[in-house]
């Protein structure tokens, strides 16, 4: 019997599920059968993309697919409908569904989403109020429709348990921030796991001596500083709203601003409901601010090419923000630095913005190839820097699904025997 892990990654915009096919003799991942994106999910329509082998799907425009579990639901139906991915005929043999997801508070590892798992994860919907709901309804659809499955949570905070306390400190009351678990948790670690891994890789170098200044650059962007291996900084903080602005996400902004915006930025926004409590400033922060406000559209693909004065006050904004944490995590590594590396959707196709945030940061030793830039990365890991320049810059071709799928290979033992 095969063993089929389905991995799914529920971002802001999109939802990504790739399907592996368990080696059983060697225990590991023996092949990719399908990878299923739909996107665009905040600049409608929402589109599909597809690959099976050659059969490829770019860009189908779906209606009436709005959340994530609709485009989940869409994407399960595909894949079970496409007559030539035999292996998912019998859906009794998708052994592990993975999730990402977003805020797992103090969770130092993945889990078995048991009751107990997925109320902590419903309890922390607040603290990432684009990510941990849809995230639970796709365990529920999952439960639902595949009720053999095993469904494990991989948490995009735990990778960065090893910020040091000075750093994920606020520096406020500390009685209430304990109590409440205030503090610098930091995402998008999924990703910067796997950039850890790609890089030892590429570099021949073992993971613990890699320094990195990492940007992870979608919908949600943040930058990492990752000594050693692990992260030691982080731009997002308590919430996926710190650091970098996103598609409709302010980023950091004067704490005190929101009193200044709207009167009621206190009360309890519309979109609140029994299990998800925010405030209308939490709302407009998180769903109605960064590029949708700014220009209209999330499409930064969009407004990295236009010459609207809008677009390019977006784009400059972006450059600016990135900017801010290049410089700082590269003292913090004392300029021992393995790489500058670019991930996610915008890091890996804007070539312009990494042209506009390199250039920024030259008088530190970062050259591009113009070239080398311009070019569509076909590799998991690109190298784009300039002949003569003192420090690499890479892009990554991040894949979130293909970490956690490793991680239930690896971690199998602890998982097998808990529902
Ligand atoms: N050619 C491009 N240049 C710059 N940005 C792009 C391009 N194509 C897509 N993007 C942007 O990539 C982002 C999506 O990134 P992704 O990492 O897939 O998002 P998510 O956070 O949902 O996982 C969107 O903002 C999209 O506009
Ligand atoms: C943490 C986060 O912002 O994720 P995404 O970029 O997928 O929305
Ligand atoms: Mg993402």
């Amino acid at each position: 019997m095969s063993e089929i892990i389905l991995s799914i990654n529920a971002g802001s915009s999109s939802v990504k599920i790739s399907v592996y096919r368990v080696s059983e003799a060697k225990s590991q991942i023996q092949t990719q059968l399908a990878e299923a994106v739909v996107e665009g999910l905040t600049a409608p329509p929402a589109k599909l993309k597809y690959t099976r082998g050659d059969k490829k799907i770019r860009g189908k425009e779906l209606e009436d697919i709005s959340t994530q579990e609709d485009a989940f639901r869409y994407i399960l139906d595909h894949l079970t409908d496409d007559e030539g991915l035999t292996e998912l005929k019998n859906k009794n043999d998708i052994r592990f569904t993975c999730h990402r997801v977003v805020h797992g508070g103090d969770y130092p590892r993945s889990q078995v989403i048991d009751k107990e798992t997925y109320h902590h994860i419903e309890a922390l919907s607040d603290l990432a109020p684009l990510h941990n709901a849809p995230a639970l309804s796709i365990v529920r659809a999952v439960a639902d429709i595949l009720p053999h499955a095993k469904n494990i949570a991989y948490f995009d905070s735990s990778f960065h348990n090893t910020i040091p306390e000075y750093i994920s400190t606020y520096p406020i009351d500390q009685s209430i921030a304990k109590k409440n678990g205030l503090r610098k948790y930091g995402f998008h670690g999924i990703s910067y796991s796997f950039i850890v891994q790609a890089l030892s890789a590429h570099l021949g170098k073992p993971s613990e001596e890699l320094n990195i200044v990492a940007l992870h650059l979608g919908s949600g962007a943040s930058a990492c500083c990752i000594k050693n291996g692990r992260s030691h900084d982080t731009s997002m903080g308590l919430t996926p709203l710190a650091g970098l602005p996103g598609a409709t996400r302010s980023g950091s902004i004067d704490p005190s601003l929101m009193f200044h915006f709207t009167h009621s930025a206190g009360k309890p926004s519309r979109s609140s409901s029994e299990k998800l409590h925010i405030t209308q400033a939490e709302e407009i922060l998180n769903k109605n601010s960064g590029w949708k406000s700014l220009t209209g559209t999330t499409d930064f693909g969009y407004i990295s090419s236009s010459d609207r004065y809008e677009d390019q006050l977006a784009f400059h904004i972006f450059v600016d923000r990135i900017t801010n944490y290049v410089a700082p995590y590269f003292t913090k590594l004392n300029g021992k630095l393995d790489a500058l590396v670019f991930a996610g959707g915008i890091g890996e196709k804007g070539d312009k913005l990494r042209t506009a945030v390199v250039d920024n940061v030259k008088c530190l030793g970062f050259a591009l190839d113009a070239k080398k830039n311009r070019e569509e990365m076909k590799h998991v890991v690109s190298d784009i820097t300039a002949d003569g320049a003192r420090y690499k810059t890479l892009v990554v071709q991040t894949d979130e699904q293909l970490e956690m799928a490793r991680g239930v290979i690896e971690d199998k033992d602890r998982f097998v025997g808990k529902r």
